[in-house]
């Protein structure tokens, strides 16, 4: 019995090996391929040292050799998009490793500084863009993506490649790289490899298009010159996502009332931006950098089988404080995986790498049945054991590991910044932006979970403590230029976080337009937030207010149900009065719920059939947001 089970295992192995094999000529092995780019060097190592701090210049380096230029553009929202444009220029720098002839010379370049970049002088483009929004571009990268559609420039000498990131939930999957690759067909440029669109940071794609570009370079024909693009004349903006402000935390509290533990835990938060040029209008949103919870740092630790104790220099990115001036300083492991790394999502490279390191027969078998079917979105296998698994887990999964801990930080992502709607109004007080925010506590693998963000806001940072933030631009959820036009907000739950900012605008502005709130909670006497406020509000003739609760009576009642009974006003309100309807809120159903009800009044009251009636909606909506204002921990 003994004997075939050895013989199992041996299979298996090769049989892994022989798959590793596969995926490593064919370039597909992510994991193999990028460990060097992420690997954190030891404190005492001099050479990574230098390595490490020039890693936060170098893609901003100035060319004063001659070299084959090739020109990385990218656009984000989020930061995806930058990551993946900079793996790609690092990717293009090894290849200089083994050429002798002028080395290559990638340059990246945020879309949004697209000014710096003359399409005349360029041979190669790689642009790599996300859509955001309901299919629109990332924020900051419009100009350029109007500049593109309105210009016929001169590009029948440039070779490009598009990769497109998106989400294929959102009816505009992929809009933006898919025109802007049309635009780029329609000007003549070379497509030298077929768009790749991505699916919610699906990484056998990505993997898949950085491999084709990787193929394709050695054998092209590049002519040398000398870089005409300087990083001094782009303009930064002071504080921005990858230089975050210290803002102090100046005020937090309970919104709801906790009797039990199914009792809904919301807290508002004031944070005192005012020694910092940041501003913001309503309907922006507020980035925030957290720290993990210590817990869960201390349950990695041992599962890495590490003390925390271990000693490393600043890593190859994290997010960069202005007065933060010690890139080089020595940090402990746990302060690392306490501010940098996310401890929540298993990438597939740990997956690999784990197989590539365990012996346990048992073990052995398990991770290949998780990873023989790869990292794509179809291997059900894998994506669900990712799902209910948090680093912890895996570790703890296959504890014959003997992994070294800068090997497993290699495979974790960097902890992402969460946003949340900013719900005060910047005519109030330009200097203290509030956010409103559901903690989140849940069960997994039988041990107590906890949103990263949330609890880290409620639970750990104290008022007066500093915390990195940053603002993130929303252009599409704004109030109408005319302050006498009616609106309908329509925001349950956390939902209503940036109406409490357009309220305080209009109120401020004395403006005349009727304002339409429809919120909803559970029980009118514990998460019935800002109350007080609203009811002030509504007494004083602000707005007119309507509320939902679904839990108080025998029949739930939700927002939808007070659109319904309201149907003939909502009508004339939309269809005489002009008005436009914003929704926000975090539950996809809800939104689901509120535009089926919507269909409905305009069908229904404007004498419409179905089609005509979410057509309608789609042109009067313009500015409400399904889903979109879901900032989840
Ligand atoms: C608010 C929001 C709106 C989005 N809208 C779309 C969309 O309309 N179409 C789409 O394909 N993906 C959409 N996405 C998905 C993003 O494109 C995807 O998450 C991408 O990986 C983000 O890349 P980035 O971090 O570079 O911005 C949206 C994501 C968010 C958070």
């Amino acid at each position: 019995m003994s004997y075939v089970l050895a013989v199992i295992v041996v299979i298996l192995s090769l049989v892994y090996a022989f798959y590793r094999f596969l995926n490593v000529t064919s370039g597909s092995d992510f994991a193999d391929n990028s460990i060097d780019a992420f690997i954190i060097p030891d404190a005492g190592d001099s050479k990574l040292k230098k390595n490490v701090s020039n890693s936060e210049t170098k893609y901003k380096a100035d060319y004063t050799e001659e070299g084959r230029q090739i020109l990385i553009l990218y656009g984000t929202e989020y930061g995806c998009s930058e990551d993946i444009a900079k793996l790609l220029f690092d990717k293009i720098k090894t290849l200089n490793e083994h050429i002798e002839l002028p080395p290559f010379q990638p340059r990246l370049i945020n879309a949004r500084d697209y000014k710096v970049i003359d399409f005349t002088r360029e041979q190669v483009v790689f642009i790599v863009i996300s859509t955001s929004g309901d299919g629109v571009p990332p924020t900051d990268s419009r100009p350029f993506f109007e500049f593109l559609h309105t210009n016929d420039i001169r590009i029948n000498h440039v070779r490009y490649s598009v990769l497109a990131l998106g989400d294929s939930n959102y009816p505009q999957y992929c809009k933006t790289g898919r025109m802007i690759d049309n635009r780029l067909q329609q000007l003549e440029g070379e497509c030298i490899i077929p768009r790749h669109d991505v699916d919610m940071e699906d990484w056998s794609v990505i993997n898949a298009w950085i491999h084709s570009i990787m193929i394709y370079l050695p054998s092209a024909t590049l002519q040398t010159a000398l870089d005409y693009i300087h990083h001094h004349d782009i303009i930064e903006e002071t504080y921005s996502r990858t230089k975050p402000f210290m803002a102090t935390l100046k005020d937090k509290y309970l919104l709801t009332i906790m009797e039990t533990d199914v009792d809904k835990e919301t807290i508002h938060c004031e944070f005192d931006i005012s020694d910092s040029d940041l501003t913001w209008m309503s309907g922006d949103a507020l980035g925030i950098y957290p720290h993990n919870n210590p817990d869960d740092v201390k349950l990695l630790l041992e599962s890495m089988k590490c003390s925390g104790t271990e000693t490393t220099n600043k890593l190859g990115w994290a997010y960069q404080l202005s007065e933060d001036k010690q890139h080089d300083d020595v940090y402990t492991l746990y302060d690392v995986l306490l501010k940098w790394y996310d401890l929540k999502v298993v990438k597939y490279e740990l997956m690999e790498l784990i197989a590539s390191n365990i012996t346990g027969r048992n073990e052995l078998e398990y991770v290949y049945k998780l990873i023989k079917h790869g990292d794509s979105k179809s291997n059900c296998v894998l994506q669900t054991y990712i799902k209910k698994h948090e680093i912890v887990d895996v570790l703890n999964d296959f504890k014959s590991h003997t992994l070294p801990w800068q090997q497993i930080l290699s495979c974790m992502r960097y902890l992402q910044p969460r946003y949340y709607s900013i719900s005060s109004s910047p005519r109030k007080d330009n200097s203290t932006a509030s956010v409103t925010a559901a903690v989140l506590r849940y069960v997994i693998n039988d041990r107590q979970g906890t949103g990263v963000t949330t609890t880290y806001l409620y639970d750990r940072l104290c008022i007066g403590d500093k915390c990195p933030v940053f603002m993130s631009r929303n252009p599409d959820f704004r109030l109408p230029i005319d302050h006498t036009l009616p609106i309908i907000l329509i925001g349950p739950g956390t939902g209503i976080a940036p109406f409490m900012a357009f309220i305080q605008e209009r109120e401020m502005m004395k403006s005349s337009g009727p304002i339409w709130l429809y919120f909803g909670c559970r029980h009118k006497e514990k998460d019935y937030i800002y109350r007080k406020q609203l009811e002030q509000w509504s007494n004083n003739n602000v707005i007119r207010l309507s509320v939902a609760f679904s839990r108080d009576q025998e029949k739930k009642q939700y927002v939808q149900d007070k659109l319904y009974e309201d149907r003939i006003d909502i009508w004339k309100l939309i269809d005489n009065g002009n008005a436009s309807v914003f929704v926000c809120g975090d539950a996809k159903h809800m939104a689901r719920e509120v535009h089926t009800t919507l269909t409905y009044i305009v069908s229904d009251e404007g004498h419409m059939n179905e089609d005509a009636a979410v057509e309608y909606l789609n042109q009067m909506e313009k500015s409400a947001r399904y889903q979109k204002d879901v900032w989840v921990v």
